[in-house]
């Protein structure tokens, strides 16, 4: 069944200003940080969308590591980092969550992909009882897959439902068909009790129905609509009259 606001896993994020005494230094810094508002999420799908180094993977990293997440990426039991890099965010944002809690949970982050899969095939070459994790990846070594094969398989196979689901660019590594199949395994799991957070450039993952887009900029956070997004607006120039943009990108007068 599809959660609602009232069922929904997490219901906002804000911001404990009250701890927060300079502004100047990395993370709190940031635009976002700097005028954060109340973030609600939407009970299904909530898109975080910006141009790049606003503030999108610091922000939901931070959301996702308050919420429990390793800030490497992977389910909520992964516990173990090769990654120093994140940031204390967490310490500084209030997260609100719903009555109850998820069965399922991920938090994607393409740039670490890598050795939350490293990480799988390390849990599976221990003698455990039960069946191995990389079963429910579609069977085949996830290092023997292509880096995009590898995320759809972990997409398709490794997503139960009733989840809690962080996703940051995960189109980074998919076609354009394979971000449609991404959109209808959302719809499925939409539809099963899960709620997701997903920081995205493509329009195509952007463009689901049942979804609130957030856009960072330079003065902050607002609520905006796909055909209102700088990334809709571009490729919608480019498909429409590329000639006209290239004459502009390369100043030919
Ligand atoms: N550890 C760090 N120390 C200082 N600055 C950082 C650190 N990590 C990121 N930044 C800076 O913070 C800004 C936001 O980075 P972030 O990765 O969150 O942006 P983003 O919106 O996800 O960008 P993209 O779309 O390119 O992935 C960038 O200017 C980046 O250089």
């Amino acid at each position: 069944m599809k959660l609602d606001s009232v069922s929904q896993y997490v219901k906002y994020v804000s911001l404990k200003a009250e701890n927060i005494y300079n502004y100047e230094r990395f993370p709190l810094n940031l635009p976002v940080i700097r005028n954060f508002e109340k973030l609600r999420f939407h009970p299904n799908v909530t898109f975080i969308v910006g141009e790049n180094g606003m503030g999108k993977s610091t922000l939901l990293e931070g959301v996702a590591v308050a919420l429990g997440f390793n800030p490497e990426g992977g389910s909520l039991n992964f516990n173990f980092s090769n990654y120093d890099s994140h940031s204390n965010l967490h310490e500084y944002l209030r997260i609100a969550r719903g009555p109850f809690r998820s069965e399922d949970s991920f938090f994607f982050r393409a740039e670490s992909y890598y050795n939350v899969a490293t990480h799988i095939e390390e849990l599976d070459s221990e003698p455990q009882g039960g069946s191995k994790i990389v079963d429910s990846f579609g069977g085949k070594p996830l290092h023997q897959l292509s880096h995009g094969e590898s995320f759809f398989a972990a997409f398709m196979n490794r997503f139960y439902g009733n989840g809690l689901y962080i996703l940051d660019e995960p189109e980074a590594a998919l076609s354009p068909l394979r971000q449609m199949s991404m959109l209808a395994r959302i719809h499925e799991l939409v539809n099963e009790g899960s709620q997701f957070i997903i920081s995205t450039h493509s329009p195509i993952i952007m463009g689901y129905p049942n979804a609130k887009i957030i856009e960072l900029t330079a003065d902050g956070m607002k609520e905006t609509t796909l055909e209102e997004t700088n990334h809709y607006q571009i490729m919608k120039q480019f498909f429409e009259d590329k000639g006209r943009l290239f004459h502009h990108l390369f100043n030919e007068g």
